[in-house]
């Protein structure tokens, strides 16, 4: 098993990489891992002695001091214990690579980079400030310094301060993996302390909470705090440590943190009050007590962190896939990608046309009974009714009536019928062509890689559209001319039938008489029936051929024929507005590709200290 010691450097390794890669918990809706980290936040009213406190566990004074509401960034404060003998110094992960032994310029650039985030505006903001110490006065120990709760604004700072720092510091000390370090001053009621009272609503148990009493030095003379530090009066499931810091006066006359770690032991061994607690007392013993828990804490987490760390890697990576690879850059590429995106689509809707996929069935469905029923519908009844035949017939002869077969009136007849062969010719042609669109209209929005880019969506939609008008156009003057070659020339074997079957099977008399009697009339009506119900069987199997081969087959085969050929005349600028992403989508596939590699980083490290026995 890896040492404890390795393992918070772990966690402090995480963090970090936490905060480059914008994981500080909460707002998006991506998988946080900083939350899901063990880690040690210091809380406490304004004064109350959080710096103190935490320059004291580091023995160092780096903290910005002054009136108001001086940390206004959550600041990450890594510890990490070098060997004897090692130069101390900070690090800021803002600026890596610099290392400052001088902590006043540490003091100086904490103000400084707090400014750079919130402007002078004095706002709090949750991004955290990382600082690592590396000295061997301090052991491996992380703490997050929060804003001090404070009840009023001061001068410069809007008034929702109050409350933002509230949200933040709750916002913190509710995560489950977080230790509260819990500061209280004892020259003030505790029950009315700020840390007290966040901590009891967020940890009733008290099992997150270490309560830590400051100023013992300056409650009144003839009291102390034994009932609080033996855990009588507040009592928590861990003890409570008791501290004595530098007071103002000390600071002044610049006590250096090693003489004030001196006094404080001295005020524990050697005052009347304390002598028996005197080995659980003190900064340095918080600090220790603080780093052995935290192992304690990240060895219990570390399987959970493991197995978040591998769901979370899998989930990244299923949104990546279906968020799609990022659009590229240079022109080439651009256009094979626009290619490759019209060719999905293209195969989608052939799928649709040749079966897989539904719709194409529905263009037989136009042949099968579309047009048979409007085919049968045609009102040749009327066409050839007796009294149409009649003035037909006697129309076209003029004032010389026929004399054996009215040859002017039949072709009149047969003309006017063949005629309306126009209408379910047309009308299949259409019906056809609005099938198509509608299965392009579906295969656009069922190809999934076209999704991301709604500019080529509509282009290719409107390609298409074009590209399906131009074959309707084709389709119809091909059906047209295959109904207007039926009138250009009639079948001359079919009335060379007509009279020997008429002499052979009619009634002799009644074809030799009268020519302008009625049955003479309905002998040409039926006759022209029927010749018209030859065609019209013909045209029910000849019309789709036309449509198909017209339309159909061209969908099938040249639909983007044309806009590819406009393509390939696009310039790289042209090809990238085709390729414009919806911007929220890049914006996700951007955050996802950071929070990924911040878990593979972070299962790296896992890995790397587990391995490492
Ligand atoms: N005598 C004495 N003074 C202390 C002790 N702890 C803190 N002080 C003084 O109390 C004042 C406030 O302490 P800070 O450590 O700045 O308190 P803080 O909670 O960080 O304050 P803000 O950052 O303003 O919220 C300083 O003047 C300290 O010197 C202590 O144990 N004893």
């Amino acid at each position: 098993m890896a040492t404890m010691e390795s393992l918070i450097v772990t966690v402090n390794r995480i963090q970090r990489a936490c905060t480059v890669l914008g994981d500080h918990g909460g707002d998006t809706n991506l998988p946080t891992l900083w939350e899901a980290l063990p880690s040690v936040v210091v809380v406490g009213g304004q004064s109350s002695g959080k710096s103190s406190v935490l320059e004291s566990i580091v023995g160092r004074d780096f903290l910005p001091r002054g009136s108001g509401i001086v940390t206004r960034r959550p600041l990450v404060l890594q510890l990490h214990k070098t060997e004897r003998g090692l130069q101390e110094y900070g690090e800021f992960l803002h600026l890596p690579k610099k290392k400052f032994t001088d902590f006043s310029m540490v003091r100086k650039e904490i103000q400084d980079e707090t400014d750079r985030m919130t402007g002078k505006s004095k706002q709090i903001s949750p991004v955290p400030i990382h600082l690592s110490i590396y000295s061997p006065n301090v052991v491996n120990l992380t703490l997050i310094d929060l804003p001090g709760l404070t009840k009023v604004a001061v001068e410069g700072q809007p008034e929702s301060i109050v409350q933002d720092i509230e949200i933040m510091v709750r916002s913190y000390v509710e995560k489950p993996n977080c230790i509260i370090l819990a500061i209280t001053p004892a020259n003030q009621d505790i029950a009315t302390s700020d840390a007290m009272k966040l901590s009891r609503e967020v940890d009733p148990t008290g099992e997150r909470t270490f309560g830590v009493l400051t100023k013992l030095d300056l409650m009144d003379k003839g009291t102390n705090a034994i009932d609080v530090l033996e855990g009588r009066a507040y009592p928590l499931q861990h003890p409570w440590v008791g501290i004595v810091n530098r007071s103002q006066a000390d600071i002044k006359k610049n006590v250096d943190m090693i003489a004030s770690r001196r006094k404080e032991r001295e005020f524990f061994a050697s005052g009347p009050d304390y002598g028996h607690l005197a080995s659980k007392m003190g900064s340095e013993y918080l600090a220790k007590v603080l780093s052995k828990h935290l192992e304690s804490v990240i060895r219990a987490r570390l399987p959970g962190i493991t197995s978040l760390i591998n769901k979370s890697i899998e989930e990244l990576e299923a949104e990546l896939s279906h968020l799609g690879r990022s659009v590229a850059v240079d022109a080439g590429a651009q256009l094979y990608t626009i290619l490759e995106l019209c060719r999905a689509f293209d195969r989608i809707f052939k799928e649709h046309l040749d079966g897989g996929r539904p719709g194409g069935d529905r263009i037989y469905g136009v042949f099968d009974h579309q047009l048979p029923a409007a085919l049968r519908k045609l009102p040749f009844d009327r066409h050839l009714s007796l009294q149409n035949i009649r003035k037909v017939v006697s129309e076209a002869d003029g004032y010389q009536p026929h004399l054996i077969a009215p040859e002017q009136g039949y072709r009149r007849l047969i003309d006017g019928a063949l005629n309306y062969f126009r209408g379910p010719a047309e009308a299949s042609v259409d019906a056809v062509h609005f099938l198509l669109k509608e299965l392009v209209r579906r295969s656009i929005a069922e190809t999934q890689e076209l999704k991301r880019f709604p500019t080529l969506q509509a282009e290719i939609a409107a390609a298409a559209s074009e590209a399906l008008e131009r074959f309707r156009e084709e389709s119809k003057k091909t059906t047209l001319r295959m109904v207007d070659m039926e009138s250009s020339y009639l079948t001359v074997d079919f009335f060379r039938k007509l009279p020997q079957e008429v002499e052979k099977g009619g009634n002799p008399t009644s074809s030799s008489v009268d020519r302008y009697a009625e049955s003479h009339f309905r002998r040409i009506g039926s006759n022209v029936y029927s010749y018209v119900g030859m065609v019209s069987d013909t045209l029910r199997n000849t019309i789709p051929k036309a449509v198909v081969y017209c339309q159909v087959r061209e969908a099938k085969q040249s639909l983007l024929d044309h806009f590819y050929i406009q393509l390939g005349k696009k310039e790289g600028k042209q090809l990238a507005q085709l390729l414009d992403e919806d911007p929220a989508l890049m914006e996700r596939r951007q955050q996802c590709v950071k929070r990924l590699e911040l878990y593979k980083s972070a299962r790296d490290e896992i890995d790397s200290v587990l391995w490492a026995r």
